[in-house]
C-alpha cells in the first residue's frame, strides 16, 4: 500500500538482535509498521514478543553493544518536515531528537523524572534547550504545559520535587515533558501499567485528547486488548518478534483472522470491567502453552505449538503476512478458514 504524504513514522523490514553470552537472539525479526499524524497504532503481545524493543530501536535507546538494529529502516518526519531514516543516524543527532520529533512515555515514571530537579525546571530544560527560549518563558511554557494535562495548581506544583507528587501526577508531568517541544510522534510504552486502575482510564484518556488535539501520530505500546480498544485506531499483534495480525482496531476485533489474535481476545476481560481489564497480562495465560524462547524457535510458524488449528504446513515455514483486504493482514495459512 502507498504511504499517505501525512506519515509520520515508516518503519520497514526492522531487525534487532541481541548478542549475549549464549548467542545472538532476534528479538525484533522484520517488521513494517507505519503511523500517521493523528492516528495511534497499538502495538500488543504477550511479554517477551518484541513490543519495548521496537519501541527502543525507533528511540534509538537499546543498550549500546549489546542490542544492534541489523537491518532495516526507521523514516521519521520531523517537525521541520524533512524525513530521517533514524537507524543511520549518529547518536549525537538522535539526541536533538528525542525530546524534540520524539517524545517518550514510559511505564515508569521516575525513570524519566530526575528527582533532584523541580518538575518546572525538568520540564522547561528541553523547551530552553530545543528552541532557545529564556528561563522565564520556558518556565511559563511548562506550568501551562502542567495545567493541559490536568495537573491542578500547575504553578505551584512546578515548584516542586518528583517524589512530592502522586504516580498518577507523576506520570501526568512525565506527559508534559514529552509534549514539551511538540513532537510529531509521541511513543508511549506501558504507560498506564505501573498507575492504579482508576487513575489509568484518566491517564489514557488525557493521552488521547492530547494525540488527537495535536494531530500527533502515537505509538502505543500495551499487553491490554483493553486499552488497545480505548486507546488505538490500528493494532499490530506481536509474536515472537514479527506481527503476526495487524488492521484497523474494530476490524481486528470483529473479525480477527490469527489463531493468537482470536485466543488473546477470547482471554480478554470484558470492556468497562476496570479492576479485571488490570489483570489481562497474567489471563493471556488462558492460551495454552507459553511463549517460545527466541533462543530455541520452533520451526515455521513460531505460533505452531499452542495452535489448535495448526497442521503439517505450518510447521514447514515461516508463513508470510497475507493480505486479508487492503488495511488487514495475518500470518497464518489458514486465515480464511479459522474463526
Ligand atoms: N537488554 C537485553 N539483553 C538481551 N536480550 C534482550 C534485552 N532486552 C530484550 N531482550 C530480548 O528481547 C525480547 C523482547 O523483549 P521486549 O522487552 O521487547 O518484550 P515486550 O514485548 O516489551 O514484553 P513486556 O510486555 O514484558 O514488556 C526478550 O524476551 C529478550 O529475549
Ligand atoms: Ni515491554
Amino acid at each position: 500500500m502507498p504511504q499517505s504524504a501525512d506519515t509520520i513514522l515508516d518503519i520497514k523490514g526492522l531487525r534487532t538482535v541481541f548478542r549475549i553470552r549464549l548467542g545472538e537472539v532476534t528479538a525484533v525479526n522484520g517488521i513494517d509498521l507505519s503511523v500517521a499524524a493523528g492516528e495511534t497504532l497499538a502495538l500488543v503481545g504477550e511479554s517477551g514478543s518484541g513490543k519495548s524493543v521496537t519501541s527502543l530501536s525507533v528511540m534509538r535507546l537499546l543498550t549500546r553493544n549489546i542490542g544492534v538494529i541489523a537491518a532495516g529502516s526507521i523514516d521519521l518526519k520531523r517537525k521541520d518536515g524533512t524525513v530521517s531514516n533514524l537507524v543511520s543516524l549518529p547518536q549525537q543527532e538522535m539526541r536533538a531528537i528525542r525530546g524534540n520529533d520524539i517524545g517518550m512515555v514510559f511505564q515508569e515514571p521516575m525513570s524519566s523524572l530526575n528527582p533532584v530537579y523541580t518538575i518546572g525546571d525538568q520540564i522547561s530544560e528541553p523547551i530552553r534547550i530545543h528552541r532557545g527560549a529564556n528561563r522565564k518563558a520556558a518556565m511559563d511554557a511548562a506550568v501551562s504545559l502542567l495545567d493541559s494535562v490536568g495537573i491542578p495548581d500547575a504553578r505551584r506544583r512546578a515548584g516542586q520535587y518528583p517524589h512530592e507528587l502522586s504516580g498518577g501526577m507523576r506520570q501526568r508531568a512525565t506527559i508534559a515533558m514529552a509534549l514539551a517541544c511538540d513532537p510529531t510522534l509521541l511513543i508511549a510504552d506501558e504507560p498506564t501499567t505501573a498507575l492504579d486502575v482508576t487513575i489509568q482510564a484518566q491517564v489514557l484518556a488525557l493521552l488521547q485528547r492530547l494525540q488527537r488535539e495535536r494531530g500527533m501520530a502515537m505509538l502505543f505500546v500495551t499487553h491490554n486488548l483493553g486499552v488497545v480498544a480505548e486507546i488505538a485506531h490500528r493494532v499490530a499483534v506481536m509474536y515472537a518478534g514479527r506481527i503476526v495480525e495487524t488492521g484497523p482496531v474494530a476490524e481486528v476485533f470483529r473479525n480477527p483472522r490469527h489463531p493468537y489474535t482470536i485466543g488473546l481476545l477470547a482471554s480478554m476481560p470484558k470492556l468497562g470491567d476496570a479492576s479485571r481489564m488490570k489483570q489481562a497480562g497474567e489471563r493471556l495465560a488462558a492460551i495454552p502453552g507459553v511463549v517460545p524462547s527466541l533462543m530455541n524457535m520452533p520451526a515455521g510458524c513460531a505460533f505452531q505449538p499452542r495452535c489448535q488449528f495448526a497442521v503439517d504446513a505450518c510447521r514447514a515455514a515461516v508463513p508470510p503476512l497475507a493480505d486479508v483486504n487492503p488495511r488487514h493482514k495475518s500470518r497464518c495459512i489458514r486465515w480464511q478458514e479459522i474463526r
